[in-house]
Parts: C-alpha cells; sequence; structure tokens
C-alpha cells in the first residue's frame, strides 16, 4: 500500500520507500509560528552539537507509557494488546467502543477483559476513561474518582470521528455541572478537539474547535485540567503554549509528526494513512516537531493507535484510524533523532505524561537499538487482518527490554 518518494531513510534496495516529510531534518521552528525566541536558539544549538559527535547506536530510557490508545474488545483486543503491552507501562485506554465506557461499572468490566487478554507475566497497567455524554452525572464523575481505575473523561463532539455518535451535542449546555465536578476532583478532560459543522472545511476544524470550544471552555473553567489529543496543526500550538503549564497538555501521534497530507495521495489513495483529526500541510508537522523536540514538559506521547480491520480500510467508505502500536516507539525516536533532540525523547515518551497525570514514573527501563527491522505487511487475527503504519517498510531503532543488571 505504501508506495512512492525515494528515501535516505532505508539504503537497502528491497524496502519500499516512505513518503518525503518522514526523510527530511525538521528544520528550525518556522517563523510564523509564536514561540519564545530562546525555544528557537535551543534546539538549533542542540543541533549542531549532535552533528559534531558520533551518532548513539543505543538508547536506554524509562519505559514509555502511552496517553492515547485504542485497545476495542474481543479478538482485536487479543491481537493487539501485546504490542503495546510489550513497550509501554501503561496506556490511557480510549472509551469509544460499541456501545461506548459511559460508566464505572462499565469501564472496571472492560478492564478486567483487558487485564484477561495480557500475555502471561505482563505488567502493563490500563489506565480507564470514561466516554463523556449529554446525559453524564456528576454522581458518575464522583464514581469514578472512588474507583481508583478511572482517570479521565473523553469528550468526543458527536460526530467527530469512530464511533463518536453518542457523543456531546453541546459542552457548555449540557456538561457544565459534570465538568464542574471533574475540576472539583482532578478528574482529567481529554478532548478529540474537532468541531462537526458541516460547513467548516475539514483541514479547519482543530483551528474552530480551539476558537470556539477550547479556548472559552479554559476561561471558564481554569481549574480542569485538559489534554488536547492528536494535535494536528499550529494553531494547537500555540493555544497549549498560551495555556499554564501543568493545566493543558496535548498527546502527540507518530503520523502527525512525520507525514503531511500529501502522504494520503501519495501515489494513490493510501487509506492507511488515514486518522482523524486529518494529516495536515508541512507546516504544521513542522510546528509540531518543533514544539515536541523543544522539551516542552506539555507533550506527550500518545500513539492513538486505531486498529481497523484491512477490509474496513480499504474499501469505498475506509474509517479513520492508524494502528501505529507495533511502531510507534521506532517512530518517535525517528523524530527526535532527525530533530538533533535525542536527549529529550525520553522526557517525551517516559516523563512529561505521568508528571501530568499526578501519577508516578516507571521504574524499569527498555532499550531502543538502531538495528534494522522490517515492519511486517499485516498481523493476522481471528476474523481478519490489521494492515500497520509504515507496512512493509524497514524502521530503525528497534525496542526491546533491558536485561536485568
Ligand atoms: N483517530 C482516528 O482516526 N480514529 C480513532 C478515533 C479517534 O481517536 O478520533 C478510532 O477509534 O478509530
Ligand atoms: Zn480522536
Ligand atoms: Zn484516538
Amino acid at each position: 500500500m505504501q508506495t512512492t518518494a525515494t528515501s535516505t531513510f532505508s539504503a537497502k534496495p528491497h524496502v519500499k520507500h516512505l513518503p518525503g516529510p518522514f526523510l527530511r531534518p525538521s528544520p528550525p521552528y518556522s517563523a510564523r509560528v509564536h514561540l519564545p525566541s530562546s525555544r528557537n536558539k535551543t534546539s538549533i544549538s542542540i543541533a549542531m552539537a549532535a552533528s559534531s559527535s558520533p551518532p548513539p547506536q543505543e538508547l536506554t530510557i524509562t519505559r514509555p507509557d502511552d496517553w492515547h490508545l485504542h485497545l476495542r474488545e474481543g479478538d482485536v483486543l487479543a491481537a493487539v494488546l501485546p504490542h503495546s503491552a510489550m513497550h509501554f507501562g501503561r496506556a490511557i485506554v480510549m472509551p469509544n467502543l460499541k456501545p461506548p465506557v459511559t460508566t464505572t461499572a462499565r469501564a472496571l468490566e472492560y478492564r478486567e477483559e483487558i487485564l484477561r487478554a495480557l500475555p502471561p507475566g505482563s505488567s502493563f497497567v490500563p489506565l480507564m476513561t470514561l466516554y463523556l455524554t449529554d446525559n453524564t452525572s456528576p454522581e458518575e464523575i464522583k464514581l469514578a474518582k472512588k474507583s481508583g481505575v478511572v482517570f479521565a473523561l473523553k469528550l468526543y463532539p458527536a460526530g467527530a470521528t469512530t464511533n463518536s455518535q453518542d457523543g456531546v451535542t453541546d459542552i457548555f449546555g449540557k456538561c457544565l455541572p459534570v465538568l464542574e465536578e471533574m475540576a472539583r476532583q482532578e478528574m482529567h478532560l481529554l478532548v478529540h478537539g474537532e468541531v462537526t459543522d458541516q460547513h467548516v472545511d475539514t483541514f479547519d476544524r482543530e483551528k474552530v474547535f480551539i476558537e470556539k470550544i477550547l479556548a472559552p471552555l479554559v476561561q471558564r473553567l481554569p481549574q480542569l485540567k485538559i489534554v488536547m489529543e492528536h494535535i494536528t496543526t499550529m494553531d494547537a500550538v500555540n493555544f497549549v503554549e498560551s495555556c499554564k503549564e501543568g493545566h493543558v497538555a496535548a498527546t502527540v501521534t507518530p503520523q502527525h509528526l512525520l507525514l503531511n497530507r500529501n502522504a494520503l495521495f501519495q501515489g494513490g489513495l493510501q487509506p492507511h494513512n488515514y486518522c482523524l483529526p486529518v494529516l495536515k500541510r508541512e507546516i504544521h508537522r513542522q510546528a509540531i516537531v518543533s514544539a515536541v523536540t523543544s522539551g516542552s514538559k506539555q507533550y506527550f506521547l500518545g500513539t492513538d493507535s486505531a486498529p481497523h480491520d484491512k477490509r474496513r480500510k480499504e474499501c469505498s467508505c475506509g474509517c479513520a484510524g492508524i494502528y501505529s502500536a507495533p511502531v510507534a516507539l521506532s517512530l518517535y525516536a525517528k523524530v527526535f533523532e532527525q530533530a538533533g533532540a535525542l536527549d529529550k525523547l525520553e522526557a517525551f515518551t517516559s516523563f512529561n505524561g505521568p508528571d501530568f497525570y499526578g501519577l508516578p514514573r516507571n521504574t524499569s527501563k527498555i532499550v531502543l537499538r538502531k538495528s534494522a527491522w522490517k515492519v511486517p505487511d499485516t498481523y493476522s487475527y481471528s476474523s481478519g487482518e490489521i494492515v500497520p503504519m509504515f507496512t512493509g517498510n524497514t524502521l530503525e531503532w528497534l525496542p526491546s527490554d533491558q536485561l536485568e543488571e
């Protein structure tokens, strides 16, 4: 499926090539984006320092967590969970099942299903979330907090993305009492930040969401801790950085760091590069790379790994979501390496997330080795196949568990 563009990324001739933006080192932050000027200087000096010493071939980092993950249920859960559990310590598990996880009772059941599906000996911890609806009650927030296993509520504007039809129709009209209770209970709000108004261009939906919903929400409830999930634009970067550190943060996916919207059309329609919010222009990708590799504590790893059966991706109305769990760590390392910021990788993958959620950092380590490995074309499961991001390509930075000292 992935074709096109020449690559300096993989030297081996048999390897399929990756789309363009993946290959170019990120230039210093664009002048059109607002950032404190000291940040520009920092990233340039790191890049220069990195180029004068031999590039590292091995990195040992604190075990990462995934702060935005779709695990699904049943046979898909069984197929995808090992890919996350292998290298990640914990993950914030998205509640957009069919029907969605709207109550603490259901989140507890779903958590048990995940724990049962774990490979033997795994210490992976699922951090549960509830799906916010127009009818979620403040009582439910109290129950969620008391459970000790629910860490956040997820806002899906109704109709914005996969399985969001039961989402919120009018956040200010219907959800303020619940959001106030969340602020009181220190329960985080995770946001799919796109408006659903069909009159708004698909590529502008994140920007308009920030203007119409997110900025007013932060004004109205400054104590509520908000994670803007899977950010895709420089508008989101500017917004996050205009907010107080520790109050508003963002997760960033591998695809929004590596691909721009050309990747949807390169050599033909590429359904496995389709996710929501949709990939944006190159200038937005560059803004996100600069923000994430700057060392700011407001960004952390959230793959948004979203498995869909191959038949539901490769069809006349393919669904949104990219399956990245098996490749995510290799890809994040590549981004930081290209930016000359490998020294900032661990904070992004392993520190900023737990710090924002008020959870302890993991104590075990993983090793990323600079050795080539080939991404499988597909992963089979009992009812079909799932195609991973960068299917069939060769990647570097192979993750493995650190051997006991
Ligand atoms: N990102 C996606 O394109 N899809 C996600 C939903 C979401 O995170 O918006 C999914 O559940 O498939
Ligand atoms: Zn989403
Ligand atoms: Zn998601």
